[in-house]
C-alpha cells in the first residue's frame, strides 16, 4: 500500500478515517459564565458580542460553511474573522496575509498558537475553521458541524432582523439524516477518495459519492432547495462541496466519473446559490485550486496548479427558482 497523507487518520485497509475534534467548547446563553469569563464547568462560554474570532481558509470547505452561516445570519459585524494563507508549511496554517505575518487581533503567526496554548500537549492536525476567544487567546472549538449549528441557534439575539431560519425546528429530524448522508458521501466523501491508499477503499468511496450526487440530483429536480422553498444549513453544507468540485476533486481527488457541469440538476443548484447574496463573493477559486494541489505532497509531489478548468459558467442564468 503506498503513503498515506496522514497516516495517523488512515486505516489498515487504506481508508481515510478523518480524527475526531478536539476543542467542543460552545458559546452560548445558557452559559452560567461571567461576561469576559469562560467556560464554565460544562464547557459553556458566554455570548458576547466582538469576543470571539472565526479563524479560517478560503480554501476549506468546512471553515467555508462558518463564513457563509456567518454572514447569511448577519453576524459579520458581531464575530471578527481572521483569514489564513492558502498554502500551510511544515508549521501548519500560518497568517501570512496579514502585512506582517501575524493575526492583528490575536497576535499569532502560526494557528497552532492558540491549538497548544489552549493545550499544550496537542498532537493531532491543527484545523480550521477555529473560533478562538480573543481575551484570553484559547480555542473554544474546532467542531464545525456544532459551531455552525450554534450560529444558528445559539447566536439567535445578535441575528439580523431579517436572518434566515438555517436550522428549523420542524426540519431538523430529516434534515439531520440528510446532513449526515451528504457528510459521509459528499462532503468527506471526496476527501475518502483522495486520501484512500488501497484500490478497494478508493473504488467503495467512489461508487457512493457519485451515487449520493445521482440521489440527490433527483431531490433536487423537484425543489429548489434541499428542504423546500428556504435555504437551509443543508444547502450551506453541500454548496461548499459542489463549489470545489470541477477545480479540486474532479482531478486532486480522482472523483472524476463526473464533473459538476455535466449534472445538469447540481449544477444548476450550485449556481443559484453561488448567486445568492452571502455564497459567491465568498468563493475564492484562486485559494481553492493553491490549497489542494501544493499542500497534499503525496498526491500532488511537483505541487504544480492546474490553469483550468473555466470558471465563466458559474454566472451564467441558472433557470431555477
Ligand atoms: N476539524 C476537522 C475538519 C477540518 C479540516 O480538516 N480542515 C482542514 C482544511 S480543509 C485542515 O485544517 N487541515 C489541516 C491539516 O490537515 O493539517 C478535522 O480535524 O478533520
Amino acid at each position: 500500500m503506498s503513503g498515506a497523507q496522514f497516516s495517523a487518520e488512515t486505516s489498515g485497509g487504506g481508508a481515510f478515517v478523518r480524527q475526531p475534534n478536539r476543542f467542543t467548547g460552545r458559546v452560548t446563553p445558557h452559559s452560567t459564565a461571567p461576561e469576559g469569563g469562560g467556560p464554565d464547568d460544562q464547557g459553556r462560554w458566554p455570548l458576547e458580542a466582538g469576543r470571539y474570532r472565526l479563524i479560517w481558509c478560503r480554501a476549506c470547505p468546512w471553515a467555508h460553511r462558518a463564513r457563509i452561516v456567518r454572514g447569511l445570519l448577519g453576524l459579520d459585524e458581531v464575530i471578527s474573522l481572521g483569514t489564513v494563507d492558502p498554502i500551510r508549511d511544515e508549521r501548519g496554517w500560518r497568517f501570512a496575509l496579514d502585512p506582517d505575518g501575524f493575526d492583528p487581533v490575536l497576535g499569532i503567526g502560526f494557528l497552532s498558537e492558540a491549538y497548544l496554548s489552549t493545550d499544550r500537549d496537542y498532537t493531532g492536525r491543527v484545523t480550521v475553521p477555529a473560533l478562538v476567544d480573543t481575551l484570553t487567546g484559547r480555542v473554544v472549538t474546532n467542531d464545525y458541524p456544532q459551531l455552525t449549528l450554534d450560529l444558528s441557534t445559539e447566536w439567535r439575539r445578535f441575528h439580523a432582523p431579517d436572518a434566515p431560519d438555517l436550522y428549523p425546528v420542524e426540519l431538523r429530524p430529516e434534515m439531520d439524516a440528510l446532513m449526515a448522508e451528504i457528510h459521509r458521501d459528499v462532503n468527506n466523501g471526496v476527501y475518502r477518495c483522495g486520501f484512500a491508499t488501497s484500490q478497494e477503499a478508493y473504488d467503495e468511496a467512489f461508487t457512493a459519492l457519485f451515487a449520493r450526487l445521482d440521489a440527490l440530483s433527483e431531490r433536487l429536480a423537484g425543489r429548489r432547495y434541499l428542504m423546500g422553498d428556504a435555504i437551509t444549513e443543508a444547502d450551506v453544507r453541500l454548496f461548499t462541496t459542489l463549489v470545489r468540485f470541477d477545480v479540486a476533486y474532479h482531478g486532486h481527488f480522482k472523483c472524476n466519473e463526473r464533473k459538476l457541469t455535466e449534472m445538469p440538476v447540481l449544477w444548476a443548484y450550485a449556481r443559484d446559490l453561488f448567486q445568492t447574496p452571502g455564497f459567491g463573493e465568498t468563493v475564492d477559486f484562486d485559494h481553492i485550486k493553491r490549497h489542494y494541489y501544493a499542500t497534499h505532497d503525496m498526491i500532488n509531489p511537483t505541487r504544480i496548479v492546474p490553469l483550468g478548468p473555466d470558471l465563466s459558467g458559474w454566472t451564467t442564468a441558472h433557470g431555477r427558482g
